[in-house]
């Protein structure tokens, strides 16, 4: 029987370590993130979900391990790629804390994530200030993904609007369309539906769901489990740093070392965390 061809992850993280001094907040982490897919990453706090999304999105240099972006233009080491050639190699992320420019409008907010791509098109030169052909069509361009996103987050009729005034859901689904205007490959979103009512997470997991359909492959970081049951293809799951489980959905829920590390096994007095089955 021949062996089906698998098609290569979209990010391979391979033995990933950080340390803060004595704290080793990732502890040799391995997970792979398939392409088109969403995965998630959760664990109870502290469990070093975000420490591997700074990792992943050049914000930290691991102290040891690989992390390899499959993207466009082939294998990229992200370990060993500077924070701000990250985004240029095809990854967006939003933050736990909303990072919008508030006093400016919506649409603003869309074009200004596309300024490197504006300066790309006309080689970092004069051709911008003049208005030449070249920067025209790349603004064009930035004006249409803008409005694309814009509908598929139902906030074109804000467009004007400063985004600092948007209702706080609106918000988070603007962080949504900012990082899509940069056309990833991969979109790292950190706990995407904090702060939202049910209806908003519903739509949240909607957009989410929209985006993947789209081709761009999802890593998230969520502590609402019911989003993260909804829609995650695939789970890995942390504690103290180290990875306690990894597979779909279905066999996270019913995993033993899962349901401890969310639980608590009494050995520790930290507040039990939301419970894995609560998505069921
Ligand atoms: N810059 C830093 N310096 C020192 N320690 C840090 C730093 N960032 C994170 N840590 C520590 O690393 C560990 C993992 O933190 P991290 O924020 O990655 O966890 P998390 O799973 O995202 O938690 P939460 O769900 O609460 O956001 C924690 O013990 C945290 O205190």
């Amino acid at each position: 029987m021949s062996t089906p061809i698998l098609p290569t992850p979209i990010l391979e993280v391979r033995d990933l370590v950080m340390r803060f001094g004595g704290l080793t907040a990732v502890d040799r982490v391995s997970f792979e993130a398939a392409r088109g897919e969403i995965t998630a990453v959760i664990g109870p706090n502290g469990a070093g979900k975000t420490t591997v999304f700074n990792l992943i999105t050049g914000f930290y240099t691991p102290s040891a391990g690989e992390i390899l972006l499959h993207g466009r233009d082939g294998q990229r080491p992200l370990h060993a790629t500077p924070g701000h050639r990250i985004a240029q190699a095809g990854v967006a992320r939003t933050f736990q804390n909303i990072r919008l420019f508030p006093g400016m409008t919506v649409l603003e907010n869309l074009l200004v994530a596309q300024h490197n791509r504006l300066q790309a098109a006309t080689g970092f030169g004069i051709a911008a200030v003049l208005g030449l052909g070249g920067y025209r069509a790349a603004e064009r361009e930035a004006v249409e993904r803008a409005k694309h996103w814009l509908e598929a987050t139902r906030l074109l009729d804000r467009a004007d609007d400063a985004a600092g005034s948007l209702p706080y859901g609106a918000q988070r689904r603007l962080e949504i369309a900012r990082a899509m205007c940069t056309d990833p490959v991969l979109l790292c979103l950190d706990e995407p539906a904090a702060g939202l009512n049910p209806r908003e997470s519903e739509e949240l997991a909607e957009l989410i769901r929209l985006i993947r359909t789209g081709g761009c492959s999802i890593l998230l970081i969520e502590h609402d489990m019911g989003v993260v049951m909804n829609i995650s293809d695939h789970i890995v799951v942390l504690d103290h740093g180290k990875k306690i489980a990894d597979g779909i959905p279905a066999a996270i829920r019913a995993d033993e070392k899962v349901i401890a590390a969310y639980l608590g096994t009494g050995d520790d007095d930290e507040a039990p965390s939301p419970a894995v089955e609560g998505a069921a």
